[in-house]
């Protein structure tokens, strides 16, 4: 139970957390203690505004995240749709709803994980609310960002001709928390990376995903870049937003399809197809879109030289065919609708 009233709580857990000079450095008036924050807006540039609830058993167990990546994960999830709009993320707010008896000590650890989120993409936590529930902890974060008027990347512009791309291995996330459900150990024994263990890779991928703010950046700024959108609910549905916004067929290639090391080895070692995973699964939060064919190598040599990844997955096609794969034998298939949804597994 904490021992702290409201107010005090908020103050523990967010007081001398970022610096002034760096609130200030970031354009904030009046951040966290006033009814609102103030922040300044650069000149020509457009707020771009997304928010993710993060909430107990549907995101999250207690054999699945520490508390700490519980914070971070919010943070991460909020981020990587600005950095899908090929945006800079600036600000966020956080919501927090939790029952009366739960810890100072876990809350205080949710909140070193989305400062050490937010800290590491340079944005700036300006308020929040904070209210008692009925069951669980949920985490809101809004994140708002800038980008150069008439810049941000859509879901609606992927055009015939374009090639689809994906800025990492997607998958690895989903066959994380797939271990972590049938392992259901504590944290304090989960397999660590430093051993050199797959399990550890995927758990990381699962609990600390990073948003692609850089790889977001470097496609708005080429203006080769048709659409864009980050994989939170898994492949599948995220091509499928791109192909219905943009009235355009997607044609997926497996053979091109990435698949990580150790989602290999574990979908062997649990005779799973790891494309389930990379198509299903979600909150990967790389970002997949579509770009000028002509472009993809200069594109490719930029990210590499930055530390990023670009992998060619597809193209996009004239026809009204929706999203399909192009199957290693050939076979054209297919691919069903279908990924994370919270009220059902059909999304049409
Ligand atoms: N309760 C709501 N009220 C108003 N707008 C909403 C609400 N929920 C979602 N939206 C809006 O609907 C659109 C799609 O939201 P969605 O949550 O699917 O996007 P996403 O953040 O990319 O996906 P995910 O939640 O899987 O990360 C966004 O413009 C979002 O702001
Ligand atoms: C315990 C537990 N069970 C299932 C899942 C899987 N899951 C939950 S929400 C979501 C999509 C992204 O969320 P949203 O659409 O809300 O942004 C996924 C893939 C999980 N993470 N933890
Ligand atoms: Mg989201
Ligand atoms: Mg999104
Ligand atoms: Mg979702």
């Amino acid at each position: 139970m904490s021992s702290l009233d409201e107010f005090a709580l908020i103050r523990r857990l967010t007081d001398g957390k970022q610096s002034v000079a760096f609130q200030q450095a970031c354009g904030v008036d009046k951040g966290i203690g006033d009814d609102a924050a103030v922040a300044y807006l650069a000149p020509g540039c457009q707020l771009v505004m997304t928010c993710d609830t993060m909430t107990e058993s549907i995101h999250f167990q207690a054999h699945t995240m520490r508390d700490s990546d519980i914070g971070y994960k919010a943070m991460a999830a909020a981020i990587s749709d600005i950095a899908a709009m090929g945006a800079i993320p600036r600000y966020a707010l956080i919501a927090l709803s939790f029952p009366k008896e739960m810890s100072q000590h876990k809350l205080e650890a949710v909140y070193q994980g989305l400062y050490d989120c937010a800290n590491r993409w340079s944005v700036v936590v300006v308020g929040g609310d904070t209210t008692s529930c009925i069951g669980g902890l949920t985490v809101t974060v809004t994140v708002i960002g800038e980008v150069q008027e008439g810049r941000a990347l859509l879901r609606s512009t992927a055009k015939t001709g374009d090639v689809v791309f994906a800025t990492g291995e997607l998958g690895c996330s989903a066959a994380g928390l797939d271990y972590l459900l049938k392992q259901a150990l504590p944290a304090d024994q989960w397999p660590d990376v430093e051993d050199g263990s797959s399990e550890a890779r995927l758990i990381a991928a699962h609990c600390r995903p990073q948003p692609q703010v850089d790889a977001g950046q470097f496609l708005q700024q080429s203006q080769v870049c048709g659409a864009l959108n980050d994989v939170s609910d898994g492949l599948a549905s995220e091509a499928w937003e791109i192909s219905e916004a943009s009235g355009v067929g997607i044609d997926l290639i497996e053979d091109r399809i990435p698949i990580a090391d150790e989602l290999m080895a574990y979908a062997i070692r649990t005779e799973k197809d790891p494309l389930d995973y990379i198509l299903y699964g979600g909150e990967d939060y790389h970002l997949i879109g579509t770009m000028q064919a002509e472009h993809v190598i200069d594109m490719q040599i930029k990210f590499k030289a930055a530390g990023l990844t670009l992998y060619i997955i597809g193209y996009v096609n004239a026809e009204n065919s929706g999203v399909r794969l192009v199957q290693s034998s050939g076979y054209v298939v297919p691919i069903a609708k279908q990924g994370y949804n919270h009220f059902g597994k059909d999304l049409s």
